[in-house]
């Protein structure tokens, strides 16, 4: 910030707890923040990775910006001799959908979690290499949630040693995978694999589709992009593929680990989410404390918008929440790893849960971030509409996380199967273990009261995991009362799929909470940041409680006085939040470059760059604009004309 105004400064001195400790605990460790830091001032300062002009690029040119980019993404990592972590890093801060997510984000990890160890010898270090490009090619025209519903065919042919693929119908087209249309030259096909004219469900194949001398598709491959999506600029930097097969490759599959991929992407789907989440929350929080509106006396100056207790009422909860994934996410991490080492030694005992956990986060974080860049986007009133914001193309490019890598409601549903199995197994020798273990207390559950009579006994993490584990009990517990009604429990579980999936938010609710509550278990240095995460900890899980208020009165968890007292204490804790605000923003340690907003700049030094953004329209390139003879010229000659009849 040398020579540079500051006009947040006064904002800055005013926080009560160490920076520089909370830039650690964001990241996770001191490594990854020194690395982060690192690796995205590297990209700030490489004119390569510019973004600025996304929102006006033609598609063609947009999308041969993005491949400019990898490229050179590519050359930079040799140069340098990136590491692994770093290249990621460098990929992140880049900060352009493009099909390398796809070859090292599903690609990659298809390849290593599901093919044999022959398979990998000879295809990793390729894709290692990039000397092969390659995409997750799952979903068809007609399936996507159903994936035993695909229709394409892997049928082995004996005499060549081969596998056929082939999609027999319009509605089989691989349609949607990233990097497909245009780029990679491999996938990894999902296919009804079919032996001896004998059906043996979905798995994996790796397919080559283009020519590696001359990309052209082979040989009874069509491949293109499947069009223009939501939003200019933003996914469309993707390509996003349709084929119909011919012929291809070679097979793989333990069968219980075909969905391997996916839960592992939608693990890291969570933590993406606090980082989308955060970003979004930085820049309202910025603008929102350099952003002046009404209660000036006297000619002095006016209410710095944060200060209204309806805008701290909107934001803060986002910025807690952003903390709150961040938590889980790195949670999650850790339950990926052990999920996955025990698979290795063939112990399947805990993929139940880690499916379960995986979706029902996925679902609950990406429409928890969805929403909240568009309440961001609304904190920042009109300028927020500007793609000077950031905010615009933030949503465009999140918002189809709660779609793609599964439905959100699919996956509540996925969980609600859990919850409810987990129920219908209470009593007996089955112990519900790990984030369903609080329904081994069932019965307390079922009838215990919260003891809080005055706002700050919500302060008490004890008295908060008891309402939530209350809550979802009893929620679950109800449907499953409901459930067993049923003669046909598949039809029951149709029939009652709005009360399931409710369920399934409370039990992932609760996980979050309480992952948040086991975070300040630990050991947390630096002045004042345990106590700041404790606040973002109370705000996370009282505003959850004031929102779902009908579930927690409804199943009689708290008492109407009580849900008053909670929200008495939200107000306090917003005023102790407030001073911090801006530092807690800072934590994330964002470069200008990353957030790509002028709302969200460092030095709150808003206005001038503004209007210097405005002028760069190519609309401002000429002062009379294109079209002004053909249409407008002729438009006020007629008027005249008019006038004078
Ligand atoms: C590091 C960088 C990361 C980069 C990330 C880049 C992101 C780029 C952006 C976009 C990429 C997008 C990619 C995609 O979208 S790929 C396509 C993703 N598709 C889906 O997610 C489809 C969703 N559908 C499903 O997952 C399933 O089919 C289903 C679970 C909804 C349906 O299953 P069901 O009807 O129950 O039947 P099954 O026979 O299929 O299941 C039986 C059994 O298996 C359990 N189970 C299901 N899924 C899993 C799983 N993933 N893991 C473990 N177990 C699973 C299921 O619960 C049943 O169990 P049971 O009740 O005990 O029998
Ligand atoms: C940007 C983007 C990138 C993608 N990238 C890839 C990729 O790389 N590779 C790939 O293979 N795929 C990819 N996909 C596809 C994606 O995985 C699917 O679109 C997703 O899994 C949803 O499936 P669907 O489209 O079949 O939705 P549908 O299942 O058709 O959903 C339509 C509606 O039906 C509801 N619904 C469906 N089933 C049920 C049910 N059982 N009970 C209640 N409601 C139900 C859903 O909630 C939804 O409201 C991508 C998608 C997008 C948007």
């Amino acid at each position: 910030m040398d020579g540079v105004v500051d006009h947040l400064a006064d904002e800055r001195n005013k926080a009560q707890f160490d920076v520089e400790e909370m830039k650690i605990v964001w990241a996770g460790s001191r490594h990854v923040f020194e690395l982060s830091d690192r690796i995205a001032r590297l990209v700030a300062s490489d004119p390569v990775f510019r973004k600025d002009n996304r929102a006006t690029l033609s598609r063609k040119d947009l999308f041969k910006n993005t491949l400019r980019k990898a490229a050179h993404a590519w050359k930079r990592i040799i140069e340098l001799r990136l590491s692994e972590e770093e290249a990621s890093k460098l990929r992140f801060y880049v900060d352009e959908a493009a099909f390398t997510d796809l070859h090292w984000g599903m690609f990659v990890p298809a390849i290593k979690g599901q093919a044999t160890e022959e398979q990998q010898q000879k295809w990793l270090p390729l894709a290692y290499k990039m000397q092969i490009i390659g995409c997750y090619a799952q979903t068809e025209l007609g399936h996507g949630s159903n994936v035993q519903g695909l229709e394409t065919t892997a049928t082995f042919d004996p005499q060549t040693d081969e596998f056929d693929i082939h999609s027999p119908t319009l509605t089989s087209s691989k349609w949607w995978p990233g990097g497909l249309g245009k780029v990679s030259t491999h996938a990894v096909v999902y296919a009804r694999l079919i032996t001896d004219g004998q059906e043996h469900g979905v798995h994996g194949f790796i397919v080559q589709l283009r020519s590696l001398d001359d990309h052209l598709p082979l040989p009874g491959i069509t491949i293109g992009d499947i069009g223009m999506k939501f939003g200019n600029g933003a996914y469309n930097t993707m390509d996003n593929g349709v084929t119909r097969n011919g012929k291809c490759v070679r097979s793989n599959v333990p069968r219980q680990l075909i969905y391997g991929t996916m839960v592992f992407v939608r693990q890291t789907i969570v933590s993406d989410a606090s980082c989308a989440l955060s970003r979004a929350v930085c820049i309202a929080t910025r603008y929102s404390a350099v952003r002046r509106q009404f209660g000036s006396q006297n000619g002095g100056v006016e209410t710095q918008v944060i200060d209204y207790k309806t805008q701290q009422n909107r934001l803060f909860p986002l910025l807690a929440a952003a903390y709150a994934f961040r938590f889980v996410g790195e949670w999650l991490k850790w339950l990926y790893t052990d999920v996955t080492q025990r698979l290795q030694a063939n112990d399947f005992s805990t993929l139940p849960e880690a499916h379960a956990c995986t979706a029902g986060l996925k679902s609950l974080t990406t429409t928890f971030t969805a929403d909240a860049i568009e309440e961001c986007r609304k904190l920042c009133g009109g300028h927020g509409y500007l793609c000077s914001s950031g905010l615009p193309e933030l949503f465009a490019v999140y918002v189809p996380a709660c779609t793609y890598e599964g439905d959100n409601v699919v996956l509540l549903l996925q969980v609600a199967r859990f919850l409810m199995k987990t129920v219908s197994q209470l009593g007996s020798e089955k112990k519900p273990v790990g984030t369903t273990a609080y329904m081994g207390r069932v019965e307390h559950l079922m009838q215990c009261r919260c003891s809080v009579q005055k706002a700050e006994d919500w302060l008490n993490p004890n008295t908060i995991l008891e309402a939530f584990e209350a809550r979802t009990a009893r929620m679950s517990v109800a449907v499953a009362q409901k459930l067993a009604q049923f003669a046909n429990p598949e039809e029951g579980f149709l029939e009652l799929s709005p009360n399931l999936v409710e369920a399934s938010v409370a039990h992932c609710q609760l996980i979050v909470v309480s992952k948040f509550i086991e975070k300040l278990q630990q050991d947390i240095p630096g002045k004042g940041v345990k106590e700041l995460l404790g606040m973002l900890c109370n705000i996370y899980a009282l505003n959850i409680l004031h929102k779902h208020l009908g579930d927690f009165l409804s199943t009689g968890s708290i008492t109407p006085k009580q849900g008053s007292l909670a929200n008495d204490q939200l107000r306090s804790l917003y005023s102790q939040v407030r001073p911090n605000a801006i530092a807690l923003v800072d934590a994330f340690n964002y470069t200008d470059h990353y957030l790509g907003s002028v709302l969200g700049r460092y030095d709150g030094n808003v206005y001038p760059k503004l209007y210097e953004e405005a002028w760069k329209d190519p609309l401002n390139d000429s002062v009379v604009p294109d079209g002004y003879h053909e249409y407008i010229r002729p438009l006020l000659k007629n008027q005249l004309r008019n006038a004078r009849l």
